[in-house]
């Protein structure tokens, strides 16, 4: 694919357009995302895909810092209860599979929070709160569109003459995990926790 980008102005393009997707999250979701994690029993984590091991990335952190946290789907994973939080992350709000699990968990009793791209979906609807990473102006044509090009580069270059490089999905992910890992930061302050704590729970047999 011809582009005329190196590598190190596209990850500077990704890293730039995933940031900015940080201002699309309202305080108020990200408060109601805070506390129903300090509030919950437990936390299960589910995803499909990307999005998918965008959770599992954030579990095992809740895991290092010391909180009851379990992957849907996994062979040891007890069955959910009233109490425990599932925050499933779905760009579309709208996999099947994961669409199925938020209803199962609000079936049980559950709590349910959506990381997504969008404020209405499928899952949406039965969330009781969600936060919206709003990475659609990338999504639907990758990286390609002038607005685009203008918020990551502040260049008025013409989409033209460039490739999509983080289509499907691709920007969503790569925020979630960012949003994941801002979250964590949060909890360790909040929780007042150590880092030779969490070093304590790092897996020693993997
Ligand atoms: O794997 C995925 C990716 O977009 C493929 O490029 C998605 O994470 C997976 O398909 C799940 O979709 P969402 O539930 O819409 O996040």
């Amino acid at each position: 694919m011809a582009t005329c980008y190196s590598i190190q102005e596209l990850m500077r393009m990704i890293s730039s357009a995933a940031g900015s997707i940080a201002d699309t999250v309202s305080d108020r979701e990200g408060h109601q995302f805070m506390d129903a994690l300090l509030g919950a029993s437990r936390v299960y984590v589910t995803g499909a895909g990307r999005s998918g091991l965008i959770a599992k990335a954030f579990g095992m952190r809740l895991m290092h810092l010391g909180m009851e946290s379990y992957v849907v789907g996994e062979t040891i994973t007890p069955a959910m209860q009233k109490g425990d939080l599932l925050v499933a992350f779905s760009g579309s709000g709208e996999t099947h599979s994961i669409t199925d699990i938020c209803k199962t968990a609000k079936m049980v009793g559950g709590t349910l929070a959506l990381v997504t791209s969008r404020s209405e979906s499928s899952i949406a609807t039965i969330a009781d709160l969600a936060v919206v990473l709003d990475s659609r102006q990338y999504d639907d044509e990758g990286l390609s569109s002038d607005f685009a090009i203008r918020q990551i580069t502040g260049s008025h270059r013409s989409g033209a003459d460039y490739n999509p490089k983080a289509p499907i999905g691709s920007l969503f992910e790569t925020a979630a995990m960012i949003f994941s890992d801002a979250v964590i930061l949060e909890l360790m302050d909040l929780r007042h926790t150590a880092k030779d704590e969490v070093e304590d729970n790092y897996s020693n047999i993997q």
